[in-house]
């Protein structure tokens, strides 16, 4: 879809600001350019839609040189968002929206609706601010207006650089996931520049890591933390790439724990035999549906056989709200666990069928299995790992 072959840029005074790229992003796909300021991000971004001409090599889109492409043609099938939006400020958001659109030649009305539509995708209600001018919105509302207008078009590709790097972390998480969101629907080809290797590794299908006007490592966000290249990458993504790698690590069939299931409906004796059989202290519990209801704790012993009681296990069952869907990250995980202060959550399937349960200790081992993993250049599921209690 998009691809540099041997492309280098030396700008007049001198300097190299890109040596000898060679790089490919498939369609639909995202792929972060991540590196420190200075080092050719934003000009191997320009040079896809001839805001600089390479001094080497060659930029393709489509198998076709950008260099034998009029500019503005190009620049039509390119979407382009900047750090500083730059939004017409006498213009309302609707019409900054719709700009490219009336450019394109579209009716007035027509370009309108679609405007609409866009700011709606981008989590802007146009009813509430299609009629506001950009001073009257914040940075994070102006940001989402910039990738709705780059959208407008309906461009194949985008370049996207430091879009969300002028609002405040929280802000910028948010547009983080609702552009993730987004991309899922649009499959967009994206480049997209950052310097923060978190925003590289969460938004990323690939990562190019760039050093001095070179990529250094070029692979999955979860190769580049457990696999780094060099010690220049290793640097890069810091000490505490084990961190990191959670919010890219998807968790697995292979890491639940299978603690008893139960029914709402079995009596309780049966459900304390169960436990007891297996050595747990409790059961997760299912409706008539086989859907999550709860868990069920043992009854205390009280020294005399215990009171387990005759009724069934829907009279001392407890909901349990925290559960994720298989293929969610270990940091979504490791977070609901803590924002529901639960010591495990439930994994469900598609159809919200139960699957196993994550404790802190099945979520510690999931993570030392994927560095593992990456390590040997094999599944997960492969990787034997030994404990470190000696259990
Ligand atoms: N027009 C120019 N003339 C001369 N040198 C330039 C020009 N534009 C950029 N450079 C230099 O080229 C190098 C790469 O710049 P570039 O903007 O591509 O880096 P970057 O990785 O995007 O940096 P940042 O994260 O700070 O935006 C830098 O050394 C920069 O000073």
């Amino acid at each position: 879809m998009l691809r540099f072959e041997h492309v280098s840029k030396r700008y007049p005074d001198g300097t190299m600001a890109v040596d000898d790229l060679d790089l490919e992003v498939a369609a639909g796909e995202l792929v972060t350019l991540v590196g420190p300021s200075g080092c050719g991000k934003t000009t191997t971004m320009r040079m896809v839609n001839r805001l600089e001409e390479p001094t080497e090599g060659r930029v393709l889109l489509d198998g076709r040189d950008v260099a034998d492409q009029d500019p503005v043609t190009l620049r039509r099938r390119i979407g382009y968002v900047i750090q500083q939006v730059g939004l017409f400020p006498h213009k309302t958001v609707l019409d900054n929206t719709a700009t490219v659109l009336t450019l394109l030649g579209r009716r007035r009305s027509e370009a309108r609706r679609r405007a609409a539509e866009l700011l709606d995708l981008v989590g802007l209600d146009p009813a509430v601010f299609g009629g506001r001018y950009p001073d009257q919105l914040s940075g994070g509302q102006r940001q989402r207006v910039g990738v709705a207008r780059a959208l407008a078009a309906d461009p194949p590709v985008l370049l996207m650089d430091e879009p969300f790097g002028a609002v405040d972390p929280v802000v910028r998480e948010r547009l983080q996931s609702e552009f993730l969101r987004l991309q899922a629907e649009v499959r967009k080809t994206v480049l997209f520049v950052t310097h923060d290797i978190e925003e590289a590794v969460r938004l990323g299908d690939r990562i190019a890591v760039y050093g001095q006007g070179r990529i250094e490592q070029f692979d999955s966000p979860a190769a580049v933390l457990g696999a780094p290249a060099n010690d220049y990458v290793a640097s890069f993504v810091g000490s505490d790439r084990g961190l990191k790698r959670l919010s890219v690590t998807p968790v697995e069939k292979g890491d639940l724990e299978q603690p008893p299931v139960v029914h709402l409906a079995d009596p309780m004796p049966v459900a304390v035999r169960r436990m007891r059989a297996e050595g747990a202290r409790w059961a997760v519990v299912l409706d008539e549906n086989d859907l999550l209801h709860g868990w069920v704790p043992i009854p205390a012993d009280d020294g005399r056989g215990g009171d387990e009681g005759d009724g069934p296990v829907s009279a001392r069952a407890r909901r349990m709200e925290a559960w994720l869907p298989l293929g969610a990250s270990l940091k979504q995980a490791f977070s609901t666990m803590l924002q529901y202060d639960a010591g495990w959550i439930a994994v469900l399937d598609g159809d919200d069928r139960f699957l196993g349960v994550l404790t802190p200790a099945s979520l510690h081992e999931a993570l030392r299995r994927s560095i593992d993993a990456d390590a040997q250049d094999i599944a997960r599921a492969e990787v034997a790992l030994e404990s470190v209690t000696g259990a």
